[in-house]
């Protein structure tokens, strides 16, 4: 670590001479960006980065390139769309052993048939090294079901159309449960609290929060998120804030109140700084410009002011220098 760099808040690199970080995956991605078919640009110019041992959460009204960005990210953009710009993992271009990243859809691809504890054992059974014994398998599986709160559904069925079972957020969970059974270093989840109430998005956004330093090996976990609790907003470290595929703010979630109060929209007191962010630069909420909200500017030229704003600000210029030293650095 170079001895000048100044660490943006909620970077770690700072102290990335401890092994918890040398292990980790830093990824770091720069100019990216994704047109449709017939030239829409869906991503335009993103850069940022996730580093080990952090939360990285992706937000932006409906349709504003989350889960584009998700997919890009995670190397599953299909053939239909562009895609320019450098992603890296530590540095290099190159493809992640087996089982060292895995991605949690907004769909719940499960058996139906089965129950909890038989749908997370079976996948233990096939995706855990040969050289585990079957009992341990048998014990991570059940473990991982406690860690997402399942342990009183483990022998219900899953069920699906005519049989009924699991709740739409219980299920949720049993494939949050198969992704995390290997521990990856690099974790994609897409909507992960989606179906869930927010006791339940809490509990498990905490389970996921401390699976990212779990054993001391620092884990990489990038989330796309729609409207957290103020509670579960603070576990992330950093927030990728879009608006119809450009930044809004790439940063550390601590810095993003003042972020927006410089450019003349604070956070009301006692309002969740997430909604706030989100009711600030969606168009749905237009209305609200009646009331007085925003200064009665409308939500695109909102959104204008603080794209530009970011891009000349001090924290875009740290992400720059910070993408740069992982780089140069790994
Ligand atoms: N393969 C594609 N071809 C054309 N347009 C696409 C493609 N994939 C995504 N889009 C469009 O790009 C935009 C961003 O889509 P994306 O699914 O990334 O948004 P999102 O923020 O995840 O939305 P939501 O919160 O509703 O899930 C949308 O307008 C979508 O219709």
């Amino acid at each position: 670590m170079a001895e000048n760099l100044n660490p943006m808040p909620g970077s770690n690199t700072g102290s990335r001479s401890n092994r918890f970080m040398e292990d980790g995956v830093f990824l770091t991605w720069d100019d990216l960006w994704v047109t449709a078919a017939g030239g829409r640009p869906i991503l335009q110019g993103l850069a940022g980065y996730a580093h080990p041992g952090e939360l990285l959460a992706i937000m932006g009204p409906s349709g504003c390139g989350k889960s584009t960005l998700l997919d890009s990210l995670a190397g599953r953009q299909g053939p239909k769309t562009r895609q320019e710009g450098d992603i890296l993992i530590n540095g290099r271009k190159q493809a992640l052993a087996y089982g060292t990243s895995a991605y949690v859809t907004q769909d719940d691809a499960l058996i139906s048939t089965l129950t909890v504890r038989e749908a997370v054992y079976y996948s233990a059974q096939l995706q855990l090294p040969d050289t585990m014994a079957k009992s341990e398998k048998k014990e991570r599986a059940e473990t991982t079901i406690r860690e997402m709160g399942l342990q009183d559904a483990m022998d219900t069925r899953i069920g699906g159309w005519g049989a009924k079972g699991l709740s739409g957020g219980q299920k949720r969970r049993v494939s949050i449960c198969i992704e995390i059974l290997t521990s990856p270093k690099l974790l994609f989840l897409d909507e992960p609290t989606s179906g869930l109430d927010s006791a339940a998005s809490y509990y498990v956004m905490s389970r996921i929060a401390s699976l990212s330093q779990k054993d001391n090996i620092g884990r990489t976990i990038i989330a796309s998120i729609h409207q957290p609790s103020s509670e579960v907003f603070q576990l992330f470290t950093n927030l990728y804030l879009l608006s119809a595929g450009k930044t809004v703010y790439f940063g550390p979630v601590s810095a993003a109140n003042e972020f927006f109060a410089l450019n003349g929209f604070p956070c009301p007191s006692l309002q969740n700084p997430s909604d706030h962010f989100l009711k600030t630069i969606n168009k749905d909420f237009e209305k609200d410009i009646e009331l007085g909200f925003a200064n009665g500017i409308p939500t695109q030229e909102v959104i204008d002011i603080l794209v530009k704003s970011y891009k000349s600000s001090d924290i875009y210029q740290m992400v720059q220098k910070e993408i740069a030293q992982i780089c140069k650095q790994i």
